[in-house]
């Protein structure tokens, strides 16, 4: 059996649902979904100091993840915050949703364009295709110009203004798959893929896949080099709860 710990590090708890629902509708009949969001922190990660906040977040829930003796963490972020420093305190698989997206989409074109949300995020994207070497394959980026939290306001606008960035992408990019910048975007994968007659990909979904995959190869992260577990050394205040 494979036990996945979602990480939503934001501390919006309906995109933790609507993340945990877009999970659960891709994971095996063996596959449990824990879905998890920090307890203190950012209700959205807009930016860089956002993402600084988001990924102590995320490592207080990699700590509790592994001392469940979960199968892998997900990431389920667009700017995959604390992913490395995540993959040093895990003994499993820590996987982003924006590096998952990005693979699978390598996997079924040529090139790839991602819609995400305000364009000051558009640089941590940018980043990310940088860190991952994705920068050839990607075509380019689109905001929705909407917050994160919009695409959980009900009102629908969000989701709108994603389908209406996606046609542009279809139109203008030359791009052969969409990839969703946004863990919040997670519940529109499928229908936008069947409407638009073009791949769109969710991360949250290809990463539960990507670490069922490592899962049942056995893989997992590598503690020969500069992904071995953190030096042992006193950590004060705040960070306390990291030692031991
Ligand atoms: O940067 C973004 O728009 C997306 C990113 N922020 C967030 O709170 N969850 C996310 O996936």
């Amino acid at each position: 059996d494979c036990i996945i710990q979602v990480i939503n590090p934001n501390t919006s708890r309906a995109m933790t649902a609507t993340i945990a629902d877009a999970a659960r509708a891709v994971a095996a009949p063996g596959t449990e979904i824990l879905a998890v969001c920090p307890q203190e922190g950012a209700p959205s990660i807009e930016g860089h100091f956002d993402e600084a906040i988001a990924a102590i977040g995320v490592l207080q829930q990699v700590k509790l993840g592994r001392e469940a003796g979960v199968s892998g963490h997900i990431i389920a972020c667009f700017g995959d915050p604390g992913l490395l420093a995540a993959r040093e305190l895990a003994s499993r698989p820590v996987v982003g949703i924006a590096e998952a997206a990005m693979h699978m989409a390598t996997l079924v074109a040529t090139r790839f364009s991602i819609v995400t949300t305000l364009p000051r995020t558009l640089t941590i994207a940018r980043h990310l295709l940088h860190q991952y070497g994705f920068e050839r394959h990607c075509a380019a980026l689109h905001a929705i110009d909407l917050p994160v939290l919009a695409l959980e306001d009900g009102s629908g606008l969000a989701q709108q203004k994603v389908r209406e960035q996606c046609i542009e992408a279809i139109r203008h990019d030359g791009s052969g798959a969409i990839v969703l910048g946004c863990g919040g975007m997670a519940d529109l994968a499928r229908e936008l893929t069947q409407e638009l007659g073009i791949p769109v990909i969710d991360g949250v979904s290809a990463a539960v896949k990507m670490i069922e995959s490592l899962h049942a190869l056995g893989l997992s992260t590598s503690k020969h080099g500069d992904l071995d577990f953190p030096l042992v050394k006193p950590l004060s205040g705040m960070f306390g709860s990291f030692n031991g």
